[in-house]
Formats: C-alpha cells, structure tokens, sequence
C-alpha cells in the first residue's frame, strides 16, 4: 500500500491519528457549555462552581505546557502522547461516573492534566515529519482539528446528550479515546528515521537532547524577548477566543437579543468554523508567500476593529454578531502563526520547549480571561434572575467585550514589536538565538 510505504503519505495518516486525539481534547474542554445545566442538576453547583469545573481544565494546561515541551523532545511524542491520551480519556470516564462536585473536578483536571500534551506533541511530531517551510500549514491545520472538535460540542453534542443522557456519552467518549490512544501508540512513529526511512530532505535531523541540552534549551527559549512578546500575544487571543467561544459568546447573544441556546449557539459554531478555516488557511499563505509578521499584523488590525464593534455598539444587528465571531475565528490563524516564527528561532530538535512555552501562556489567558469578565459582569449586575440565572446588563457586556477588545489591542501592539524587530534585524541575526541557529 503506497499511503503506507511512502514516508510522504504515511505522515498524513499518523498526522490524522494523532489530529483525532487532539479532536477529542477539544470536545472534551468545550464540553461543559452544553453540559452545564445536566451538571448543575447531577452535582446541585452554583454558578461560580461550574465555572471552576470548567476552569480547572485550563489550569492544569496552561502549567503543563513547559513539560510538556521537556516531555515531547525528550521522550518523543509517540509516548508522551499515547500517556497523555490514557490519562485523559481514564479522567473522561471517571467524569461520566462522578457522583459528587469533588470528584468531578479531580476527574476534570485529570482531563485537563492527560490532554494538556497532545497538541505540543502534534507540532513536535509535524517538526520531525514535515520541512521548515510546511510548518505553519500544518499547525494551521491542526488548530482546524480544534475547529472540528469546538463543532463536535456543540449541536452533535447536544442531540447525543438528549438521546442517550450526559454520563452515557461523555463515558463512550473515553472509551473512543482510549481505544484512539492504542492506535496512536502502534501505529505513529516519532520520526521517518524510526518508521525504518530515510530522513525526508529538507527535514532537519532530530538528536534526542541530554538533561544538559534541555536546561540549555530551556534557558535560551525563555531569554528570548520575541517568545515573551509572542507569548503575550497568544495570552490575549487564545484567552479572548476561548472566553467567547467557551464561556461568555452563548449567555451575551441569549440575553442581549432574547433568542434561545440553541441559536445562540450557532452563532458561536461560526467561531469553531472560522477557526476550521482560517488557520489552514492563513498558515498556507504564509508557507506560500514566506511572510509571517506581516500577516500577523494585518490579521490583527482586523481582530481588533471587530471587538471594537460589539464594544462601542453593543448590539449590533445579529447578522453583524455572526460575522464577528466568524472573523475571530479565522484571525486567530494569523497568531497561530506565532508558533512558526518561535520554532524558527530556537534549534528543531527542541521546538517542544519553544512552542510548549508560548502555548503555556495562551492557556493562562484562558483561564484568566473568563473570570475577569465574569467580574465585570456581577459588578454591573443588577440582582435580575430568571429561572435562577443572572441576567447581565447590557453595559456589563459592552465592558467585557472592551475588555476583549484592550485584549486584542495588546496582540496588536506585539504584532508591531515583531514586525520593528524583524525589519531592524539582518536576516542572518533573525533566526540566530544565543548563537544558536534555528533550522
Ligand atoms: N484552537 C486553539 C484554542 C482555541 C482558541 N480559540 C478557540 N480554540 C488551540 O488549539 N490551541 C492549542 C492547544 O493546545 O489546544
């Protein structure tokens, strides 16, 4: 069979195998917007409560990125990925039998602690498997896989709960996940060299680093000012994109136009569809065109100018609401590309440090974010309920998207520092870290 004999088309099956781990993970972590009102009833939670059963997936992520990092150059993707699959998927299934709000949360961070290393081990495996040049496609691409799962939690999600109850389908999405961790541990290799090819040209050699290396790696990727400002970067969109789209987009569309859930979260959908087509998207251009900085700044200019219009209208027509979710959606591939440009300044064989360390802070934002507009809107509730939910102001809302729309400022702003840096820089310097240059 060719798809398996030729190293150029194995890659894209391993690629989809792994992609299918990191499917679930998303599913998984955007899961309890649909699930909220079957785990406020199984668990009796406030709604602070919820919003800690949901929160502590993304802390537990954003501390494990940089172990991450360390775990998928040393020990290879292959293992640390097949180990975190199993974690994960064990936290799934003890989530679907938790009988109290403790257990569940424990079973949550499980969740959040397994599936915290799938996609760093997915852009290391891409950075042994595929060139320099094809990069920013294929992180492009797996953040679609993201798409993909942001989707599954929705309406599919919803018609199974219906069908088969909360514990039935989130307990089969364990059982789907660790029978994918078995396929991923037989069948993916950590690179063509231990598949039994030859090195696919182009492709840097990948050494395995010593202890020694990888403190060395370590201390060059966080004493390179491009990561932190990257990093911030990320904080602010990644944090941003997952507070609209996990957390807040669904109750703001609900309560500021009267519709239901489900046409609020359709709305949202067009967030996980932006974010199924923009970042492949963008990432091929910038392959293509050999651009990054550039695109990052445009795509932010855009991101901000649509924040800045639910911020400053408040409620514009719903037509407008789509567009910007879709287009928040798609913007994010131009800072999906801020995982090119910090793979490109450190040595491949420890881009599991560089991009686990900007990924860390893009989950702090993720965890951060959604209870500081959570703040914001109490502090201008007005003690309305209804069916024992808060209903929020419309200021409160138009405050919390200013406080997205600062957010996005910010990337922008870091868009500006690299794009100064790069035109300031000589091509030799830029892809030169501590004397170290970066295939
Ligand atoms: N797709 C992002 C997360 C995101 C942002 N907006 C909606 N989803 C992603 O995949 N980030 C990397 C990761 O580790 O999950």
């Amino acid at each position: 069979m060719r798809l398996w004999r030729d190293p150029l088309r194995r890659r894209w099956v391993l690629w989809a195998a792994m992609g299918t781990l990191f499917l679930l993970v998303n599913a998984n972590r955007l899961s309890t917007a649909v699930l909220s009102e079957n785990l406020m009833a199984a668990f009796g939670t406030t709604g602070a409560q919820l919003g800690t059963l949901h929160a502590v997936f993304f802390w537990v992520y954003a501390v494990m990125q940089i172990p991450t990092g360390l775990l998928a150059d040393r020990v290879g993707p292959r293992l640390t990925a097949t180990a975190g699959a199993v974690v994960m998927n064990a936290g799934v299934i003890w989530f679907s039998l938790a009988d109290a709000y403790l257990v569940a949360t424990l079973a949550r961070g499980l969740i959040g602690l397994g599936g915290s290393v799938i996609f760093v081990c997915i852009l290391r495996f891409c950075a042994n498997w595929y060139r320099a040049d094809e990069f920013a496609t294929m992180s492009g691409a797996t953040f679609a896989v993201a798409g993909f799962g942001g989707v599954f939690a929705t309406t599919p999600l919803a018609l199974s709960v219906d069908a088969f109850g909360w514990r039935s389908t989130v307990g089969w999405l364990g059982v789907v996940g660790l029978a994918m961790a078995v396929l991923v541990f037989a069948l993916v290799r950590d690179s063509p060299v231990d598949a039994g090819f030859e090195r696919i040209e182009g492709v840097p050699g990948q050494e395995t680093l010593t202890t020694a290396q990888l403190r060395a790696s370590l201390s060059a990727v966080l004493r390179d000012r491009w990561l932190w400002v990257i990093s911030l970067m990320l904080f602010c969109s990644t944090g941003v994109n997952l507070t609209l789209f996990g957390l807040w987009g669904v109750p703001y569309v609900v309560q500021t136009y009267d519709v239901s859930v489900t046409y609020a979260s359709t709305l949202t959908l067009l967030g996980g569809v932006g974010l199924m087509v923009g970042p492949p998207a963008v990432g091929w251009l910038s392959d293509r065109l050999e651009s990054r900085v550039e695109l990052m700044v445009a795509g932010s200019a855009c991101y901000v100018v649509c924040l800045g219009l639910i911020a400053v209208v408040g409620d514009p027509p719903l037509p407008v609401v789509g567009a910007v979710f879709l287009l928040a959606g798609v913007m994010l591939g131009t800072f999906v590309l801020g995982y090119s440009v910090v793979k490109e300044r450190h040595p491949s064989s420890a881009s599991g440090i560089s991009t686990g360390t900007a990924n860390g802070a893009a989950f702090f934002g993720a965890a951060i974010l959604p209870t500081l507009m959570g703040w914001v809107l109490d502090a201008y509730w007005t003690g309305e309920l209804v069916g024992g939910v808060r209903v929020y102001t419309r200021t409160g809302y138009r405050i919390a998207f200013g406080i997205a729309t600062v957010a996005g400022a910010i990337a922008f702003c870091c868009t500006l520092w690299l794009y100064r840096r790069e035109r300031a820089t000589s091509p030799s310097e830029e892809s030169t870290v501590d004397g170290v240059t970066g295939e």
